[in-house]
């Protein structure tokens, strides 16, 4: 079992347990929030963010977390896009977040996909306005013009730059990589040009605050698309892996309701199966086991929730259930992994 008072050393920062009723408070405020921002983004108004708003919660700080986060902010300090490569599940959207809303600065969220283009980063235009002019300067002559005024609307990485912002742009590798043309000039000279905008304002002048954070899976980033090289070379790479026990252990325990025991041995089962087979065990597979034991063993109140000593066959079905989305197949490949997982656990 872990020495609770080691643990209480090494984890910084605020309080990081809460009652569930305060938790289930924050979680209602930040969905609010989240509804409130998408609202803004359906009317055309600023996908800008307050830090505040984006910090993610619950945030654990054990020294391994401090010490990526430091890292990030500290080349962002130094002006340099920082690229955030690991696994998937191992927390690097969270970290994203948090050191974005360390630095103080508006956020804008960018989430990667097949349909990104380079219309949806910087803008497009969203229709004409009509309207007639009434020119009645000679009296007794009328004369109407029509009047269609063509209005652009500015997407995230425009207002991010303008506004200085902090760009996380999550999943980027999964964009197609001529989405990304318009972000060479950004980092290279400071400039970000709206193709198809015309006027003289077609090009606006990087803000000196604006940052970005990228993030990949390590596995999307070898092989889904290929970024092009002068824009990797012009980013700082930060490499996540999976944190140390100690620290996974903190952060399910701030996102579930479980005795200390019952998290030790999620988390070690966790990291059991993550040695032993050949699909993706991340911590957030660990926390929803975490919540599934919760729940079937007595909403976390049993004997064995209290010295962690679940049921072998509880332990496996619950982590079948969590883990049994990636295997795709039918029931027998199904099987197979449950009795791996046996083995396992
Ligand atoms: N420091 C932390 N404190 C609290 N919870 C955390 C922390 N880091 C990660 N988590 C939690 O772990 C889970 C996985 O983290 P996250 O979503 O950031 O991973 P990811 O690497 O971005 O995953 P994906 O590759 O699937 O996008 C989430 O539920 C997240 O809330």
């Amino acid at each position: 079992m872990a020495d609770d008072s080691a643990r209480k050393r090494k984890v910084r920062g605020r309080k990081i347990r809460d009652d569930r009723s305060s938790k289930e408070g924050r979680r209602a405020k930040k969905e609010l929030a989240r509804k409130a921002s998408n609202a803004g983004e359906r009317n055309g108004d600023s996908p800008l963010s307050d830090p505040g708003e984006v910090a993610p919660e619950p945030f654990v700080e054990t020294d391994a977390v401090q010490s990526l986060r430091g890292r990030i902010t500290g080349w962002l300090e130094a002006d340099q896009p920082v690229h955030l490569i690991g696994p998937t599940g191992c927390g690097k959207t969270a970290l994203a977040l948090s050191a974005a809303a360390e630095r103080g600065r508006p956020v804008v969220w960018i989430n990667g996909d097949e349909a990104v283009d380079t219309a949806a980063l910087v803008g497009d235009h969203a229709g004409g306005e009509r309207y007639k002019e009434d020119d009645r300067f000679v009296s007794g002559v009328s004369k109407q013009t029509e009047i269609v005024r063509e209005r652009w609307v500015d997407n995230p990485l425009s207002v991010a730059v303008r506004e200085g912002a902090t760009l996380v742009y999550n999943e980027f590798s999964r964009s197609d990589p001529a989405a990304h043309n318009v972000l060479l000039s950004v980092f290279e000279e400071g400039v970000l040009e709206r193709p198809g905008k015309r006027g003289d304002d077609r090009s606006i002048d990087v803000h000196p605050e604006f940052r970005a954070i990228f993030t990949s899976n390590d596995v999307e980033y070898a092989g889904v698309h290929e970024q092009q090289d002068a824009l990797l070379d012009r980013f700082v790479g930060v490499h996540v892996d999976y944190y140390d026990d100690e620290t996974e252990r903190e952060i399910v325990r701030s996102h579930v309701e479980l005795s200390d025991e019952g998290v030790e041995t999620v988390v070690d089962a966790t990291r059991a199966l993550r040695d032993d087979l050949d699909i993706v065990v991340g911590t957030r597979a660990a926390i929803t086991a975490a919540k599934g034991l919760a729940v079937f063993d007595g909403a976390g109140n049993s004997e064995a929730s209290e010295n962690g000593q679940f049921d072998d066959d509880l332990l496996a079905e619950v982590f079948t259930d969590v883990l049994s989305p990636k295997v795709t197949g039918d029931q027998t490949d199904v099987d197979d992994l449950r009795s791996r997982i046996r083995e396992a656990i």
